[in-house]
């Protein structure tokens, strides 16, 4: 079985002071995760969609789901974690409760304020979590990468020929994902940003997905003036 698991969980504080998560906030006169929903939605190859919110924020996307989609039985709403891969393994553990977990569950995760992606991209996820059972979808590095341990000076820039920016969907058998995490240590935890890296750190390949430029994470204000423009263009 295939399931799409939105990361809607966080509060987007990078936005600044703003009365709801971003996620709920409108671009093109429509909430972010309905966007990002949409493109879900119109892939027959999932057999549920599971959208993790912060529990005061159930009933309100509920309700969203409700209003737009016209078989909400293919979504179900239910509360993120702590962090952001605590959001994934409570879509882990659902999924295990309704469905149970086998060798064959994949999971493609993706960040609910990433409204851009495009159905190729949902569909090479699917097919590489199912061929090689780890992929992350990326884009080649455009600016030069430059890394300062001590936040001062410069301690290395990696060669840009072989950097690239991660974005997601990232897709996993869900299985062998649950495994990897409950093996890591409260430290190795701390440190990570995304989901692939649990595979990462335990040695086990993660193959790439081409993604697209315009596959943004709207995480700034500025973003949101970013993604006014790209919704024109996807209008057209
Ligand atoms: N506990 C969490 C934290 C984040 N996310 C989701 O992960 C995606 C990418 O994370 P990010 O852009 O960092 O969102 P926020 O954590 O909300 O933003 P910020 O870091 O600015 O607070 C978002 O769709 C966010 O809702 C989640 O599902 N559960
Ligand atoms: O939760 P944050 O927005 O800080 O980070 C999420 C990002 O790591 C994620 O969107 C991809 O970039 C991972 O490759």
């Amino acid at each position: 079985m295939v399931f799409g698991v939105i990361l809607a969980g966080g509060i987007g504080s990078r936005m600044g002071n703003v009365e709801k998560p971003k996620q709920y906030l409108n671009v093109g006169g429509k909430p972010i995760i309905l966007h990002t929903l949409e493109k879900f939605y119109v892939n027959s190859k999932f057999e549920k969609l599971i959208v993790l919110c912060p529990s005061q924020w159930i009933n309100h996307t509920k309700n969203l789901v409700k209003k737009n989609f016209n078989d909400d039985s293919k979504i179900v709403v239910i509360e993120g974690g702590s962090t952001r891969n605590e959001t994934i393994m409570n879509s882990i553990r659902y999924i295990e409760k309704e469905y149970g977990l086998d060798d064959d569950t994949i999971i493609v995760t993706h960040d609910s304020v990433r409204p851009f992606l495009t159905y190729r991209i949902i569909e090479d996820n699917i097919r590489y979590a199912q061929e090689y059972g780890a992929c992350d979808t990326v884009i080649p590095a455009s600016d030069t990468i430059v890394e300062s341990v001590g936040h001062e000076v410069i301690s290395n820039i990696p060669d840009r020929s072989v950097m690239y920016q991660g974005q997601t969907p990232q897709s996993f058998k869900a299985k062998k994902l649950k495994e990897l995490y409950e093996g890591l240590t409260e430290e190795e935890k701390e440190i990570l940003t995304d989901a692939c890296k649990i595979f990462v750190i335990k040695g086990q390949d993660v193959h790439l997905v081409e993604g697209e430029v315009f596959n943004i994470k709207i995480t700034y204000p500025y973003d949101l003036r970013v993604a006014e423009t790209l919704i024109k263009g996807e209008d057209k």
